[in-house]
């Protein structure tokens, strides 16, 4: 039965920054009406290139940034309508793990200092007791007690992000957002941080909510993933389903991009040509038409939904046509400048 433990209703993040070039300021759509839901104690992943809205999202989430409309529902509480002292409380269970584990820890604080914050804010600990837990955080993440009396500069950017885990846990969250948390990391590391994640999720009954910018992180972690594309969710589906059926053109390029070790793998989907559209100047229809092999007149005027009440939820016009990964890409119906643009991007990829 279905159990979630936060819920996001058409929420829509607009930047306005200065103005552009008729004197208007320039809109930018983060976030555009994105519903979804995440059920307690899953590990749901956000993916997307770099600009899609991921961060912008996460962070609406955890409502660190007001929504220009929707609504974020979490156990069951709208959070657009709470009071500044209830969302206080509330964040001791909505806790954030940011991509850098090198500017997010403040260089003049011990480590006692940093794990021991969220205890000050949110318990009654004495002096002792925090660093009694704080000695047990520790040990959960993976380092030692009397690392408590170093400073970040001491560590390793694993280390660090582990204290940086650390101090997310101190509050006892219940749910846990990671934007990147692995990106910034050596790949040799990234592995050790994954894993660490996922031990603590059984072992704290959390609810995962991880960001990444490419398919190959969280395959092994996230039991559901959403795909964005320019502000909104283009593919929504469990991890397997996602990876061995892909429906959406924009996923299937995502997923082409991941190296595949084996002579069959999926060498034969086009990677992605082109750049990422303006958020401030989105195209109209579908948001990936510009880039898309697939599209046709339908793609450039009208919108595609995501299809809500099934499992696997797709905002593509053609999804059910598209040839199956083994079949040869079919040749695509493209305006003089998409197809400009791929021939170049063939040239340069080959
Ligand atoms: N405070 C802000 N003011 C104006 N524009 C913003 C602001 N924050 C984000 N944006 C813009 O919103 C869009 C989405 O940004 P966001 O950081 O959410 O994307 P992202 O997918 O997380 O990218 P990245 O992986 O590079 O962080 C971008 O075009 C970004 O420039």
């Amino acid at each position: 039965m279905s159990d979630p433990i936060l819920t996001t209703t058409a929420l829509e993040k607009r930047f306005t920054s200065g103005k552009g070039i008729i004197g208007k300021p320039t809109v930018i759509h983060a976030v555009n009406g994105v519903s979804l839901s995440v059920e307690r104690g899953e590990t749901f992943a956000i993916v997307g290139e770099s600009g899609c809205g991921k961060s912008t999202l996460a962070r609406l989430l955890l409502r660190l940034l007001e929504p220009t409309e929707g609504t974020v529902t979490y156990d069951g509480q709208d959070l657009t309508g709470l009071s500044a002292a209830r969302m206080r409380k509330l964040r001791a269970e909505m806790q954030f793990i940011f991509q850098d584990p090198f500017s997010s820890l403040n260089p003049r604080m011990t480590v006692e200092t940093i794990v021991g914050e969220p205890l000050l804010v949110h318990s009654t600990l004495s002096r002792k007791e925090r660093r009694a837990r704080v000695a047990d955080l520790l040990t959960k993440v993976g380092l030692r007690p009397d690392h408590a009396d170093r400073y970040p500069h001491e560590f390793s950017g694993g280390q660090r992000q582990r204290i940086c885990v650390a101090r997310a846990l101190a509050s006892g969250p219940k749910l846990l957002i990671g934007d990147e948390p692995v990106s910034a990391l050596d790949v040799s590391v990234q592995a050790q941080i994954v894993n660490l994640l996922e031990d603590l999720k059984d072992d704290f009954g959390l609810t995962l909510i991880i960001i990444a910018h490419d398919l190959s992180v969280i395959r092994h972690m996230a039991d559901r993933v959403a795909v964005m594309y320019l502000g909104e969710v283009v593919e929504l589906a469990a991890t397997e389903d996602l990876y061995s059926t892909p429906r959406h053109p924009y996923t299937r390029a995502l997923l082409s991009a991941i190296p595949v070790p084996s002579p069959g793998g999926r060498g034969q989907i086009a990677h992605l040509g082109g750049d990422i559209p303006s958020p401030a100047n989105p195209p109209p229809g579908c948001k990936f038409h510009t880039r898309c092999p697939h599209a046709t007149e339908i793609c450039r005027t009208t919108r595609p939904v995501l299809e809500e009440g099934t499992a696997h939820q797709t905002a593509c016009h053609h999804w059910r046509d598209l040839p199956t990964l083994s079949e040869p890409a079919p040749t695509p119906e493209r305006s003089p400048a998409t197809a400009a643009r791929f021939a170049l991007w063939r040239e340069h990829s080959t």
